[in-house]
């Protein structure tokens, strides 16, 4: 029978503390500014991706969640086509010794452990793992920073899910997208008391998609021209020496800056784009509280394309950042979880009733996570040696 070749990996998400807001290039996903973000664990939040390659196969194929999805779409077939040129240069390199894998049709099964396409940042997970699964299943000698550069081309912000910790994706300056690519600032080893409570607001779908909506951006946006040009290349420096340096309060200011710039020039777009509601707005006033009680900066929030808060802390600040949210959220299962369950409800006249209430009726899901480690090997596959998904034949 004709063997069944197969590699897993994990991935995770990455939420940018300097936001990705714009492409130069839309057909090679190049961007108009570098971006940092931290890679969160991947104990809370992964993709768990299995490539395989056969005989058996009669055409690419990828499933996500259980479902087989459209593989013709631009980005996916650019992939595959620059995965397998890697794979057929090393078999022309070690000509007869390696099977043409390469020649053979893939058949990859994917699976995310949390909402897809709900603001969670699923595609820059995914698409992350499938680089990196292909990679395993070809034994691709390139780096993670050259894999990067292909995950780019899936979807901007999966380049950071390469690597661990903190990362840059530094936009470089070649036509062809070459230097285009994430590298790693600190390893998780650096800071690991640096956490992450994501506030899930809505499942619902989001405004305008965030490839459109760059766009749309960088055509219309007079304000988005002043942050590329002159703000992002200053916060770009000063958010990595904060990193470096492990000082949470310049990082967290950088950090709100930069997220309220972002949505600004969303806002300052015609028609304007929207993602943050008020919910996103009450959980902006809480963490103002919460600094303000704690007479320091030990919060910081951020948005992505949509209304979910990202609140990062620090481990030794737990009780002041958690125990406020445990007290306006406590309806919700997190906090009966055996990691946070010692984690005291915080809340007196110090804080706003107006957006305590806000968030109680706006928040249906908080997930509590902390910065984590790049991609893994995994033993878990999610096909089976016939080539079939578990539990299904086809
Ligand atoms: N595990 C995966 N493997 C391959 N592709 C995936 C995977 N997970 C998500 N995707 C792709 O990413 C798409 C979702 O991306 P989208 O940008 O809409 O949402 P998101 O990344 O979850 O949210 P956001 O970008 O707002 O943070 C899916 O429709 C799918 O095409
Ligand atoms: C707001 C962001 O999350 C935007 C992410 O945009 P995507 O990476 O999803 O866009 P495409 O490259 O078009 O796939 C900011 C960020 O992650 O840096």
């Amino acid at each position: 029978m004709d063997a069944i070749y197969k590699a897993t990996v994990t991935a995770p998400v990455n939420i940018a503390t300097l936001k990705y807001w714009g492409k130069r290039d839309v057909a090679l996903n190049l961007p108009t500014n570098s971006s940092i973000s931290v890679t969160l664990s991947q104990n809370d939040l992964r993709t768990t991706t299995t490539a395989s390659a056969s005989l058996l196969y009669t055409e690419d194929e990828l499933y996500l969640n259980g479902s087989k999805e459209d593989v013709s779409s631009k980005r996916i077939q650019t992939l595959f086509r620059e995965l397998r040129a890697l794979r057929k240069a090393e078999e022309d390199k070690q000509t007869g010794s390696l099977v043409p894998l390469s020649k053979y049709y893939l058949r990859i099964v994917s699976e995310n452990n949390f909402p897809t396409a709900a603001g969670l940042a699923s595609s820059a997970a995914g698409f992350a793992a499938l680089v990196k699964a292909v990679a395993e299943l070809y034994q691709l000698p390139q780096s993670n920073e050259e894999l990067s550069i292909l995950a780019r081309q899936g979807s901007g912000s999966a380049c950071r899910s390469l690597f661990g910790g903190y990362v840059a994706w530094e936009m470089g300056s070649k036509a062809d997208g070459s230097d285009s690519k994430a590298v790693q600032i600190a390893p998780y080893e650096h800071w690991p008391e640096m956490k992450a409570a994501i506030l899930v607001v809505s499942a619902e779908r989001k405004d305008t998609p965030s490839t459109s909506g760059m766009q749309l951006t960088v055509k219309t946006s007079s304000l988005f021209k002043e942050r590329v040009n002159s703000v992002v290349p200053q916060r770009f420096e000063q958010m990595k020496k904060s990193i470096l340096e492990k000082d949470f309060e310049t990082f967290a200011h950088l950090t709100m800056a930069d997220s309220n710039q972002f949505h600004a020039t969303c806002l300052d777009s015609y028609p304007p784009i929207f993602y943050l509601n008020d919910v996103s707005r009450a959980a902006i006033r809480l963490v103002e509280d919460i600094n303000k009680v704690a007479g320091e900066v030990v919060a910081a929030y951020t948005f992505d394309a949509g209304p979910n808060a990202v609140i990062y802390y620090l481990a030794q600040n737990e009780q002041l950042v958690l125990g406020p949210l445990r007290a306006a959220l406590k309806n919700l299962p997190a906090w009966k979880e055996e990691s946070h369950s010692h984690i005291q409800e915080l809340m007196s006249d110090d804080f706003d009733k107006r957006w305590v209430n806000t968030l109680h009726s706006g928040i249906e899901r908080i997930i509590l996570t902390g910065v984590g480690q790049g991609p893994q090997l995994s033993t878990n596959s999610l096909i089976d040696k016939n080539g079939n998904l578990w539990g299904s034949s086809f």
